[in-house]
């Protein structure tokens, strides 16, 4: 009886202490005076997203709180802002006490784990890998990748013509189109295979990256109990690896494609314009990244630190490993985010005829006679460049990315953030305010529009999707009129995934012109 008790009281005690200590920490935000929503004392305010998508609450919470307001994930305090300022000292002034990047509860360790890319690491493994990788997104790269782009392009049209033709009203889903034309684009431009996903509905590429995506979303129990109690992400991580070892994880297929793909290249060491080719130059033989991450003096090293000011000596080769890691990336962070963004593009184009017909005009203006469109023309087409720009404000789907988390406790716009605390971007809310309206752009800071994300650690793939969503708007709009399909939904509906996207495709009339 007497050990009863004891157990009792010990539990009762540990379970008092856990909420006072909870307690404690969600008193941030009241004493910096910053609003917010209550916290749960366990959850935050997770579960809020349970029942709306993330970026709708912000802007729910941007309307009700203002522009900066703080909540809970779990026990990690977010801080979000729409306030130019605080965006500017956070992700440009300041980046070198906010180059990590927010994370997810079930997740590698950046630190630690031998799969981590660009995308997650952080400290002087950021700044190694984003140096090797950067040159392989130059513009003199992108004007080689052109023509596979262009190629890809090209059978898009085929498959449009053909999918148009299968209805009277000559009606096509075209998201579905865009990202089999995107992942064909970047499967050829990234890993030089020629894959031939835009023909192939069934490709095997389109299936594991789109098993990937829908992955992201489907444990939402596992990643509730990662946000509540993140000390033990550890052990999340092993139950959502154990998961994927009885039930088969879309991303082993992907990565023994790439692998196969790499030795083959590894063997035949011929010059290509692709970045795996970039990357596999910049491989060098070491047992562990560690090697690669310490400081060191020889020729070929990186002598500043993350803002380019202090040095700090960085080596700037690739492990294997991370090769294949990094070709994963591109495939993943490409793919969905470009045809997403098409998807948008020429839904407004379709709604708005005559912004259409006068990027048509611009294109038979700057291009006469049929001209190729490529790198160095597409250039001059600036009103297309403001439809993608206007687009992308009105749209910014990978918004729940722009986020970092803060280093050491510091001022930033007169408040002081605390060691750890997260701060996010609401990209919607900073996007839709009307002080930052596409006509008073000349006099709106840089931080108003931030699809790519900002600073350093800014997209890095923000000239080849540009370039990609050119060539294919010269090559459509050249050829087709875009209408609202009958049965087009309007507004659009939009969910949350891996990126903010449609609920259902979108249903476009796709017709040629004479
Ligand atoms: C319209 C298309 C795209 C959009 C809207 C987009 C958006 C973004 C955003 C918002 C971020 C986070 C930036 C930040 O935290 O400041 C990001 C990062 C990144 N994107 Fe993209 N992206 C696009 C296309 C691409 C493409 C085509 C690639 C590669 C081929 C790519 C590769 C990456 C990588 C590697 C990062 C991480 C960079 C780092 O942490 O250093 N993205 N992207």
């Amino acid at each position: 009886m007497f050990f009863t008790y004891l157990l009792l009281f010990t539990l009762a005690y540990l379970v008092a202490v856990f909420y006072w200590q909870r307690r404690r920490q969600m008193r941030v935000f009241k004493e910096m005076g910053i609003p917010g929503p209550e916290p749960n004392f366990l959850f935050g305010n997770i579960l809020a997203f349970w029942a709306k998508p993330m970026f709708k609450t912000f802007q729910e919470w941007h309307k009700t709180y203002g522009e900066t307001f703080g909540y809970f994930e779990g026990p990690t305090p977010v801080l979000v802002t729409s306030n130019t300022e605080i965006l500017h000292q956070v992700f440009i002034k300041q980046f070198n006490n906010f180059h990590k990047r927010k994370l997810w509860p079930v997740q590698v360790d950046p630190d630690n784990d031998e799969d981590v890319h660009l995308f997650f690491a952080r400290g002087q493994r950021w700044k190694r890998l984003r140096s090797v990788v950067n040159p392989a997104f130059t513009a003199t790269k992108m004007r080689k990748m052109e023509p596979q782009m262009n190629m890809c392009a090209d059978v898009l049209v085929e498959v449009m013509d053909k999918a148009a033709e299968q209805s009277e009203e000559k009606r096509v889903l075209i998201t579905e189109l865009f990202r089999r034309l995107t992942l064909n684009t970047i499967v050829q431009c990234a890993l030089g295979i020629q894959d031939n996903t835009i023909r192939e509905p069934e490709s095997g590429f389109l299936r594991h990256c789109m098993g990937v995506i829908e992955d992201t979303t489907k444990q939402p129990v596992l990643y509730a109990l990662g946000f509540t109690f993140p000390a033990l992400s550890k052990l999340w991580m092993a139950i959502y690896k154990y998961m994927h070892y009885i039930k088969f994880n879309p991303v082993y297929w992907l990565e023994e494609k790439i692998n196969d793909c790499v030795q083959y290249r590894k063997k035949n060491p011929e010059p290509s314009p692709d970045l795996l080719r970039q990357m596999l130059d910049a491989r060098f033989e070491v047992k562990s990244f560690r090697d690669l991450d310490a400081p060191a003096s020889k020729e070929g090293h990186e002598e500043t630190d993350l803002n380019g000011n202090i040095k700090k000596p960085v080596l700037r080769s690739l492990t294997e490993n991370e090769v294949v890691q990094h070709a994963l990336l591109f495939l993943m962070a490409g793919y969905e985010t470009s045809s997403t963004s098409l998807g948008y593009i020429f839904y407004e184009l379709a709604t708005n005829p005559h912004v259409q017909q006068a990027v048509r005009q611009e294109i038979d203006e700057l291009l006469p006679e049929g001209e190729e469109a490529n790198y160095d023309n597409i250039r001059n087409l600036k009103y297309m460049d403001k439809v993608i720009s206007e687009t992308l404000r009105k749209y910014p789907l990978a918004s729940n990315v722009i986020a970092r988390q803060c280093g050491e406790t510091c001022q930033v716009a007169g408040l002081t953030i605390p060691s750890g605390m997260l701060v996010a971007a609401n990209a919607w809310a900073l996007h839709h305010d009307p002080k930052f309206t596409p006509e008073k752009k000349a006099a709106r800071s840089s931080m108003a529009w931030i699809p790519f994300g900002a600073g350093p650690r800014q997209c890095i793939g923000f000239r080849f999707a540009w370039v990609q969503m050119k060539l294919v708007l010269c090559k459509l709009l050249r050829r087709y009129q875009f209408e609202p399909a009958s049965d087009l939904k309007e507004p659009l509906e939009l969910r949350e995934g891996a990126t903010i996207l449609f609920k259902e495709d979108v249903p476009l009339r796709v017709l040629p012109l004479s």
